[in-house]
């Protein structure tokens, strides 16, 4: 059974005794989150991170989802570090998803044309509104958007202390001297990751708990400069999907089973 809870304005915390259980709750989350955006607008924009939360996805009806990327290394689509393959070997080969609804980034260019291209390419969906915009600002409004974290606290290709965090006028950046391989990546910015209408912190791992008790207890001056810290949707909703060993070092919990 899980425990679930809220912390503060770190948003909602689900903790799974086991990656089955928490594999069918975020199936079922994104299941309802498609239902409810498809009745609404007609279609569901969601964003994907690579890592190991790609094998934790379940499968939904999958006609009128668009997908995106919100980080990208910049490496052939071919090629086992790239997010867009993680993504079709695991997922997206075998869902009956429209081919023309996958936004990937363009491979064959530099990590700087990628990221303007892949921002050029929104921008498009979000004038005839394929993705929603936000009502606070011009970014694009996902209606979910999926992130893992590293051990670190990355999310995305934001890390920690790197300049790309403090970007604010770009939807989509790059980096080049990523401090965990490939070096070229792009990455959606903070703006546009907390624009969202729903962001899910899918992680797992005991190699991570030191950085979720950084990322949602309070724990001193230190911990805003930790990307995934800075993850706080204006206007939506966060949920953090966790395990045991990820969860083991959040003090002060109150849940109800
Ligand atoms: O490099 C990346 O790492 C993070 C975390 O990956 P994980 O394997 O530790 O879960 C991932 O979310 C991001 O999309 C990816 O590019």
């Amino acid at each position: 059974m899980a425990l679930s809870g809220a912390n503060n304005d770190r948003g909602e915390l689900r903790i799974h005794e086991n990656l089955d259980e928490l594999r069918t709750d975020l199936a079922d989350y994104i299941a309802e989150l498609s239902e409810a955006a498809v009745k609404e607008r007609g279609v569901f924009a969601i964003a994907l991170s690579g890592g190991s939360l790609i094998g934790l996805m379940g499968t939904v009806d999958w006609a009128k989802w668009y997908i995106f990327w919100a980080d990208e290394r910049v490496v052939a689509k071919n090629h086992s570090d790239s997010n867009y393959k993680l993504a079709k070997d695991g997922l997206l080969s075998k869902v009956p998803i429209v081919p023309s609804h996958v936004h990937s980034i363009n491979d064959s260019v530099s990590a700087e044309e990628a990221a303007d291209e892949y921002m050029f390419v929104i921008r498009q969906l979000v004038k005839i509104r394929m993705v929603s915009v936000s009502d606070i600002s011009d970014c694009p409004k996902f209606d979910l958007i999926l992130l893992g974290m590293g051990p670190d606290g990355h999310i995305a290709s934001l890390f920690p202390n790197h300049s790309a965090l403090n970007e604010t006028e770009e939807w989509v950046t790059f980096i080049t001297d990523s401090p965990k391989p490939p070096p070229e990546r792009i990455t959606f910015t903070l703006p546009v990751i907390n624009s969202a209408s729903n962001v899910a912190m899918v992680v797992t791992g005991e190699s991570k708990a030191e950085a979720v008790h950084l990322a949602i207890d309070n724990v001193g001056p230190d911990c805003p400069s930790l990307p995934a810290r800075l993850v706080q949707p204006t206007k939506g909703k966060l949920v953090w999907f966790l395990d045991k060993p990820a969860a083991s070092k959040l003090g002060g919990l109150q849940f109800s089973e």
